[in-house]
């Protein structure tokens, strides 16, 4: 597979004449987490959604650039904050969805891997209405790890986790997508201080860095460095918050 090429972001966005954001700059460092966070509404998925390349409410003036030069599509593996799921295919059938609709032949050991990595093993013949919120999260991600793609944009993707598995599930992605370009966006101080190559914290009128713990990716959660930046991550956005 391709090398994972840093991406920056430069820009403003309006929506009916109102600015999200305003001459920002947002670079994901080649084959490392990027977590992007910010107060409800400050424009993380909309900058996840053009960087897919995908419709916006509004209108972006800048640029997307990589560093390898090359386009971005079909380099990208993208998890919504909705799984997504296709109603009418089992939990296998959707974790091999991207195969299918490239008309490959799907990987269906690997599938059935990760599927048990997830702990949906006693899932896959069932359909997404058979599941709690949680478990179709959980086959989304599978659906997403089973895309050997350079760049994985992430959006809240382990939201619906209780916090045990949320934990579990950070250290798949962690040990899956080594080695990736990743951007992850989060509302949990703890999971950006744990996963975190880069933390930056999205305003109107930055993109600000924010430091990252002295200790690599992916920490403990209960390191000092991990639970020291958790808590000082969530005073700032208690005094950001709108
Ligand atoms: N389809 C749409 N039509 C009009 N406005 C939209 C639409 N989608 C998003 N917006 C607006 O764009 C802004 C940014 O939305 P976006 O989903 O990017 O925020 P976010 O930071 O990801 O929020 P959250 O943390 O709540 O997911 C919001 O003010 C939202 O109301």
């Amino acid at each position: 597979m391709n090398e994972a090429p840093s991406i920056t972001l430069q820009g403003s966005h309006a929506i009916d004449g109102r600015t999200l954001f305003d001459g920002i700059t947002l670079t994901l460092p080649a084959a490392e987490w990027t977590c992007l966070l910010g107060p409800s509404g400050v424009g993380k998925s909309t900058i996840l959604r053009l960087i897919l390349g995908l419709d916006t409410a509004g209108t972006f003036t800048g640029s997307i650039e990589t560093s390898d030069a090359k386009p971005l599509d079909n380099r990208i593996s993208y998890m919504a904050q909705s799984d997504l799921l296709l109603p009418w295919l089992t939990v296998l059938e959707n974790a091999v969805l991207g195969a299918r609709l490239r008309d490959e032949k799907p990987d269906l050991d690997r599938a059935q891997t990760l599927l048990a990595r997830v702990g949906l093993s006693d899932h896959q013949t069932k359909k997404p209405a058979a599941l709690s919120g949680g478990m179709r999260q959980r086959a989304a991600l599978a659906r997403t790890l089973m895309e050997d793609r350079p760049i994985v944009l992430l959006d809240e993707p382990f939201s619906a986790l209780d916090a045990g598995t949320r934990a579990d599930m950070q250290e798949l992605a962690a040990e899956v997508l080594t080695d990736k370009t990743v951007m992850l966006v989060t509302h949990d101080p703890g999971e950006a201080a744990r996963m975190a190559h880069q933390i930056v914290l999205l305003t109107p009128s930055e993109a600000k860095q924010w430091p990252v713990p002295p200790i690599p990716p992916i920490r403990p959660v209960d390191a000092p460095e991990t639970l020291s930046a958790q808590s000082e991550l969530l005073a700032h956005m208690r005094g950001f918050r709108a």
